[in-house]
């Protein structure tokens, strides 16, 4: 079987290479060999953020890479800083400063943050509608929203997120946001897919990996894009890079399938913060 990367459908008409590649704490002079590592392996999708301090080493390695721009796929998102509007498009502009780009494929709400600015997520909302209209940014969507987020948007709202990007991972499902993500039209992105290494030890997925000769880290990956969602490993050791990339040329069976998703935790299994409590004060 070749080790194709599925391009996927988004809501907007446009589409996203459902394998990717994660640059959360990459230091900043770490990040061109890493993501250069990961483009040269075949990756042609960067997950990256404000936050995370290397939008301008992305931006530097996709550029050096020999590819054109229009064959990497470059997401980043809007710090919890910056939800109010005019903030939020300077925010957007100093994004596409650091990434020397002219346009962006996909610009997040990085979290919905309920009690700062009043819980006003849907004006800053409005402002990426506008950059998407103004051709700034080919899709917009939304991260770490819950059910309760979503609905608010789809009310208030003119345009569907085109994704949200939430924790998911076998430990942590998160079942409910994902159920709301497939009715709704928006296509799921599972951060810390692999939960930062955590997973990796379980003793189910050492069976099964055993059992399908691949690694640990390759069956939850596989997991993953098997139930339909967009992922993006992190990882600078360029050995794991290419292995997180040999995923689309093996399957799961529908009994190992379930076998990972009944190792959910719930509640219990999440690593990251939770949305309904996580909130942020600027400094
Ligand atoms: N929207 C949001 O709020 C969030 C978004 N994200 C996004 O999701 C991406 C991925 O999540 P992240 O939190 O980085 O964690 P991951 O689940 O991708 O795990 C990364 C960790 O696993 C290790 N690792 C990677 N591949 C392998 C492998 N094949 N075998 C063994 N260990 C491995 C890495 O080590 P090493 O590097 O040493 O190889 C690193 O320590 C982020 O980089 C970011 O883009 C993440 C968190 C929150
Ligand atoms: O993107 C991110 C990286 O991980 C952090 C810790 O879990 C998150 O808070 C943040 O949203």
């Amino acid at each position: 079987m070749a080790n194709t990367i599925p391009d996927i459908p988004l809501n907007d008409g446009n589409t996203i290479p459902q394998l990717g590649f994660g640059v959360f704490q990459i230091e900043p002079k770490d990040t061109p060999a890493a993501v250069g590592k990961a483009l040269e392996v075949g990756y042609r999708h960067i997950d990256t953020a404000e936050m995370y301090g290397n939008e301008a080493e992305v931006g530097q390695a996709v550029r050096t890479s020999g590819l054109d721009r229009g064959e990497v796929f470059v997401t980043s998102k809007l710090n919890n800083g910056f939800h109010r509007p005019d903030d939020a498009r300077k925010a957007f502009e100093s994004t596409l400063q650091a990434l020397k780009f002219d346009y962006l494929d996909l610009f997040l709400i990085h979290w919905p943050l309920p009690t700062l600015y009043g819980g006003d997520f849907v004006s800053t909302w409005k402002v990426l509608e506008e950059l998407q209209r103004d051709g700034r940014v080919r899709s917009i969507g939304v991260s770490n929203f819950q059910v309760a987020h979503l609905e608010r948007l789809a009310a208030e709202a003119d345009v569907v997120p085109a994704v949200n990007q939430i924790e998911a991972h076998p430990y942590f499902g998160n079942e409910e946001v994902r159920a709301y993500g497939k009715v709704h039209n928006i296509l799921t992105e599972a951060w810390s897919p692999i939960a930062q290494g955590k997973v990796l030890d379980d003793p189910t997925l050492v069976d099964i990996a055993n059992e399908v000769g691949r690694t640990t880290a390759q069956v939850v990956l596989r997991w993953h894009v098997q139930r339909g969602d967009i992922v993006f490993p992190k990882s600078t050791t360029p050995k794991r890079i290419e292995e997180n990339f040999q995923i689309f040329d093996f399957e799961l069976d529908d009994a190992a399938m379930d076998r990972i998703t009944n190792l959910d935790k719930g509640e219990a299994g999440r690593q990251g913060p939770n949305p309904d409590t996580f909130d942020y004060v600027p400094s």
